[in-house]
């Protein structure tokens, strides 16, 4: 089986500084990579420039394929993306900001798609209200159903879990795991071992702009990766 997404030697530099120096990795469909490392890594760059929100220096990165530079448009109608950024309309309803997305990605039954999202969330009481006026917590919850608007087939995590009450964070968890199940490929950015740990086919530790480590899920000594992550932390903050 081909892989689904191949990145490739991927480097990075902001004015002088290297934020991400030949990235390599690939992931098949069904994959979950959590991916750890120290603030400052180069974790969000990666994450940005797999969104097409930022174009790398150097390097490649392949979908099915495909160079994403020559198809950005097409890759973007099958990704998902929750970030910093909430990428909500606070004068619009919740309910207004999904069929908005909706039809953006050209979901059949935009209504229909946002009234499931907003329950799945447990929004639907609040979908007339203004996002404006909701809280940081009900934010991230409509970024969430606001990412899984298009169904994608690679949605990217940067810290999802900011913000969440543990019911909202465990809902979260069934539906990356939902996701996993059916094939979707997921890269989640966090700072918590466990919840990273609980959902991952792989795990990787980005460190000074490299991805210093990357293995599989499955057999991985916790606690020795537990020490190994600790290590990075201490050792290593921006490049
Ligand atoms: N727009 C930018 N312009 C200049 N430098 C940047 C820019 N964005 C990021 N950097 C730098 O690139 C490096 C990597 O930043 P990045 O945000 O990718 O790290 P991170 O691993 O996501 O960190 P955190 O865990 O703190 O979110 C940092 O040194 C940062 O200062």
């Amino acid at each position: 089986m081909g892989e689904f997404l191949t990145v490739r030697n991927l480097c990075k530099d902001y004015e002088g500084l290297r934020a991400l120096n030949k990235v390599s990795f690939t992931l098949g469909r069904g994959d979950f990579l959590s991916l750890f490392g120290p603030n400052g890594a180069g974790k969000s760059t990666l994450l940005r420039i797999l969104a097409t929100q930022v174009a790398p220096t150097s390097g490649v990165v392949e979908v099915s394929g495909f160079d994403l530079g020559e198809e950005p448009e097409t890759f973007r109608m099958q990704l998902g993306v929750i970030s910093h950024q909430s990428l909500l309309y606070d004068h619009m309803s919740a309910l207004e900001n999904l069929v908005f997305y909706a039809r953006l990605y050209q979901v059949d039954r935009p209504e229909q798609r946002a009234a499931e999202l907003l329950q799945l969330v447990d929004l639907y009481p609040r979908r007339h209200s203004r996002v404006g006026q909701f809280s940081r917590g009900m934010r991230q919850r409509l970024s969430i159903a606001r990412a899984l608007v298009n169904d994608p087939s690679l949605l990217l995590l940067d810290e999802p879990f900011t913000g969440l009450d543990q019911y909202a964070a465990s809902l979260l968890m069934e539906q990356l795991t939902m996701l996993k199940n059916r094939r979707r490929t997921v890269i989640m950015v966090t700072h918590s071992l466990k919840r990273g740990l609980e959902a991952a086919t792989r795990v990787g530790i980005l460190a000074g702009g490299q991805l210093v480590y990357l293995q599989e899920r499955e057999g991985l000594d916790r606690r020795a990766f537990a020490e190994l992550y600790l290590e990075q932390v201490q050792g290593g903050t921006a490049p």
